[in-house]
């Protein structure tokens, strides 16, 4: 297992927002952690990238214990993520934002950056040839130039997966990656997933919608209340009387 999330468990003062989580992911899928609002989905996420330290469990990247680490020595590990909101900076422009997502594959501090010693010029030119990469994966190389704030919004969530992207991970989490977005714009992001999935880059997704769901992923873990209540494929899943339960009088599974 590429990941692998042991008895993961976050309490906050009375609240068990994740309850003994037990899951992993393999190298080169894509799974969606799914559950009704309040399941603990986001929670799940930040202790896996570090913005969180659990109560008690254990995070595993390649076999190596990486829990309560710093979310950027995490990053650095190897596990990128996006917010449900965008976390882009507006002001600037598309290049700018994917370049300081770089930053976290890069050494350059002050010293180097006012001198432009060779480490810095290398490194600038690194960051730049990546930079272009991904503006191309991401679809957004004629936008190069925009200002964030100009973009719509389906355009805004490629860009910060590109942010992600650019710092190289072995996996990507995402969160809600169609959020706030229109059904007709989701198949944009979804093309994109297929292709990170086709780059060789694990992806493990929250998502609410479920139809986008079913034909996306490989493997699906159902959070309800902080505990995992199922696991398995789209099909196991949208069969199963637990699942289904859990999201009575909320979403249907479609
Ligand atoms: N920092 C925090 N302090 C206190 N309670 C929190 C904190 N973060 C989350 N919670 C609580 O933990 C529970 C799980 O929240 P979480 O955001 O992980 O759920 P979720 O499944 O991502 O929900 P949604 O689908 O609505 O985004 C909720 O009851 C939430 O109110």
């Amino acid at each position: 297992m590429l990941l692998k999330i042991e008895k993961l468990t976050k309490h906050f003062e009375g609240l068990v927002a994740n309850n003994n989580v037990e899951f992993g992911l393999a190298r080169g899928e894509i799974l969606a952690i799914i559950g009704p609002n309040g399941a603990g989905k986001s929670t799940l996420f930040n202790l896996i990238s570090g913005m969180l330290r659990p109560t008690s469990g254990k995070v595993y990247l390649e076999g190596a214990d990486i829990t309560g680490l710093k979310s950027h020595t995490i990053a650095e590990k190897g596990i990128a993520r996006t917010f449900q909101t965008t976390t882009l900076f507006d002001e600037l422009r598309v290049v700018d934002n994917l370049a300081i997502g770089h930053k976290v594959r890069t050494k350059s501090g002050f010293w180097d950056t006012l001198f432009h010693t060779s480490r810095y010029q290398r490194e600038r030119e690194e960051t730049q040839a990546k930079v272009m990469d991904v503006l191309e994966f991401i679809g957004l190389k004629h936008n190069a130039f925009d200002f964030v704030s100009t973009l719509p919004q389906e355009a805004q969530k490629r860009l910060s997966i590109g942010v992600a992207l650019v710092s190289e991970p072995k996996i990507i989490l995402l969160d809600e990656p169609t959020a706030g977005i229109i059904q007709d714009e989701t198949d944009a992001i979804t093309d994109l997933i297929f292709k990170i999935k086709a780059k060789g880059i694990t992806v493990c997704l929250i998502e609410h919608k479920m139809r986008m769901v079913m034909d996306l992923v490989d493997r699906i873990v159902v959070l309800n209340y902080g505990s995992k209540i199922a696991e398995g494929t789209p099909e196991e899943i949208s069969n199963n009387p637990k699942v289904i339960e859990a999201y009575l009088g909320g979403e249907h599974i479609a």
